[in-house]
């Protein structure tokens, strides 16, 4: 069976400049190199999910400019159906301003644009787009009202809902109550339970915060130590990550992400081997450069799982 994912979330071409020092304040600095890379966490993930197979709409929105129609062309060619996607007269496509010292240390400006301007207006139709959609996956880059209201939605149809609160920010309160699954990497977790994350007791507690405010199923994502799940009915575990050398881990979170939500059972049966698949997904990427070039297909991360065994 094929997952049907509806991702609602942020599109964005990035501009990186590569340059020996940060300017001052007032100051002018040449820039050593220029280049521009397509994400977004919204994009990001629906990419990940289409490579591994699941069948993917977005929500979202973009300018009326060019940076806008390369986007929207880059998520049809990975299989993405980009109809639902608005064009924003009045902003422009979202984007983040990277600069790279030699270092390798980034400064970074991000320009929120139609990812921010959106609004409950795209909603319209989305009873009729839910039906049939198996899990529907938002963000924190696109205004929290209205994932709020798709996710009442989606629950009046049964749809199941994971959060990636990401970047982290303080969250509508009800926002918790319509998520089904939140998957915030350690970092993101403590600032939203105020319980910092180091060892198990603590993700334990950490999950226990998520449930008090209604969301029954927690995965604290962990970087290179891996992934720590709770499901609903408290079976819990850490599932180390798989062991490689990184070169970028740009995005190595929308990968796990996007490939988990097209290998999650709809029941929720199969959090472990989804989990699995999903950091297999991500090992993969964080041995690419960049964010959407290094996410996986699906062959490519059965392959790695089979000369696992
Ligand atoms: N160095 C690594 N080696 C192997 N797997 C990794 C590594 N870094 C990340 N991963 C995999 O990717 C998953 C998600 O990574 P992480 O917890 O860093 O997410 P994130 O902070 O949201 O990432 P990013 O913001 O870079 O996209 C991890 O649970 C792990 O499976």
């Amino acid at each position: 069976m094929v997952n049907r994912v509806m991702i609602l979330g942020s599109i964005n071409v990035d501009s990186i400049y590569q340059v020996t020092r940060f300017p001052q304040p007032g100051e002018t600095v040449a820039v050593k190199q220029k280049s521009y890379a397509p994400g977004g966490k919204g994009a990001n993930q629906a990419v990940a999910a289409a490579r591994s197979g699941a069948k993917v709409s977005f929500i979202g929105a973009v300018g009326a400019d060019n940076d806008g129609q390369e986007m929207v062309k880059t998520l049809a060619e990975n299989n993405v159906d980009t109809s639902k996607i608005a064009v924003d007269p009045d902003n422009g496509t979202g984007s983040a301003v990277i600069t790279v010292d030699e270092n390798g240390q980034n400064d970074i400006m991000v320009y929120g644009g139609a990812n921010q301007a959106m609004t409950t207006v795209q909603l319209n139709d989305l009873e009729q787009e839910l039906a049939g959609t198996d899990f529907i996956v938002a963000q924190l880059e696109t205004p929290q009202e209205v994932t709020l209201a798709a996710f009442k939605l989606a629950r009046q149809q049964n749809v199941i809902t994971i959060l990636n609160p990401a970047p982290a920010t303080d969250l509508l309160p009800e926002l918790l109550e319509y998520t089904d699954i939140i998957i915030p990497n350690e970092t993101e977790s403590s600032l939203l339970t105020g319980i910092s994350v180091n060892d198990e007791p603590s993700m334990l507690q950490n999950a226990k915060f998520f449930k008090s405010q209604g969301v029954k199923n927690t995965i604290i994502t962990l970087g290179e130590q891996g992934v720590f799940y709770v499901t609903a009915d408290g079976h819990h575990g850490l599932v180390p990550a798989f062991k490689v050398k990184p070169v970028d881990t740009t995005a190595a979170g929308d990968t796990f992400i996007g490939a988990l939500s097209s290998q999650l059972s709809p029941n929720l049966g199969n959090f472990e081997s989804a989990i699995t698949y999903a950091q297999r997904a991500s090992s993969l990427a964080v041995q690419g450069m960049g964010a959407m070039p290094s996410i996986p297909l699906a062959e490519e991360v059965e392959k790695a799982l089979g000369s696992q065994k």
